[in-house]
């Protein structure tokens, strides 16, 4: 096992829209490199404006992207070569995300515990002595669910706070390493959105999972993260631990974010979210 959980090296990617050769090129990742330590989980917030290049950065993790040019590790496999059935499910045990819109990661006809079963079939070995009903109740707990609150119910029955849980309980039936959340609280009611974000910690600190947390919400990015990146036109243009962002920004939209958290009302907002 590596000691490098995740290592983005000079990562950058350009799509071209409208005609090969006539069409534009848009940058949307330069060059960006950070690592993920193994042995020390952690929390690090991906912050920018809309369209800075955060989604495709994610998306670069979690392998749906390919870079243009750059290489990205995880636990020290070149992401390129995860590309046969086997070796993609042995990825997705290690790196599951978690997207914005829970009710679009469910059909709404279907009851939310098949999906819990199917994805408890999916990734644990048959040999496994814990029951299916047994593995999905205790993935729900950690969430604060439990299996008898979700038996059959079906998605538009659950608040938008509690479906992100049971995505997030489904996440957590592969025991992954890291999880790759985008944007996971924003189409959450505000009065939801600080137990999600709790969460995260709980994930990091009892389960050890390191959280990529996606968000253009710069309270609740300084109130969870350990570190923080901040990104402005594909680029990053500062990173490091959130105190120190928080306390001695170098950048104009860093210093933004010490003024968003430092103005009362959104300091109380982001204790109220
Ligand atoms: N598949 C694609 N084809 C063409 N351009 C794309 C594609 N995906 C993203 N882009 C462009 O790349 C840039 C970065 O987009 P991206 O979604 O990564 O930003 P973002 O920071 O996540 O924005 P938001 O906060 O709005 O989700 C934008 O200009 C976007 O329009």
């Amino acid at each position: 096992m590596s000691d490098v959980l995740l290592d983005v090296s000079e990562v950058s990617k350009t799509f071209v829209r409208g005609g090969l050769l006539s069409g534009r090129r848009i940058a949307a990742v330069r060059d960006v490199s950070f690592r993920l330590d193994a042995r020390r989980p952690e929390i690090l917030a991906v912050i920018g404006e809309t369209g800075s290049g955060k989604t495709t950065l994610a998306r670069m993790i979690l392998n749906i992207e390919t870079p243009t040019s750059g290489r990205l590790l995880f636990d020290g496999v070149d992401l390129a070569t995860i590309r046969t059935g086997a070796r993609r499910l042995a990825f997705m045990h290690d790196v599951q995300p978690i997207f914005q819109n829970p009710f679009e990661a469910f059909n709404p006809l279907k009851r939310l515990e098949r999906y819990l079963f199917m994805t408890q079939r999916r990734f644990v070995a048959s040999t496994t002595q814990v029951a299916p009903e047994t593995a999905v109740d205790e993935a729900l707990r950690k969430v604060g669910l439990s299996l008898k609150e979700v038996r059959h119910r079906y998605p538009h029955e659950l608040s938008g706070g509690q479906l992100q849980r049971v995505a997030i309980a489904r996440a957590l039936l592969s025991n992954p390493r890291l999880i790759v959340a985008d944007e996971p609280v924003s189409m959450i009611d505000a009065s939801l959105r600080i137990s999600i974000v709790n969460l995260f910690k709980a994930l990091r600190d009892d389960l050890g999972i390191s959280i990529i947390y996606v968000t253009h919400d710069l309270a609740t990015a300084y109130y969870v993260a350990d570190r923080i990146m901040i990104m402005q036109n594909g680029s990053v243009v500062e990173s490091g631990d959130a105190k120190t962002i928080l306390t001695a920004p170098q950048q104009p939209y860093s210093r933004q974010l010490r003024d968003a958290v430092l103005l009362p009302d959104v300091a109380n907002r982001a204790a109220s979210v």
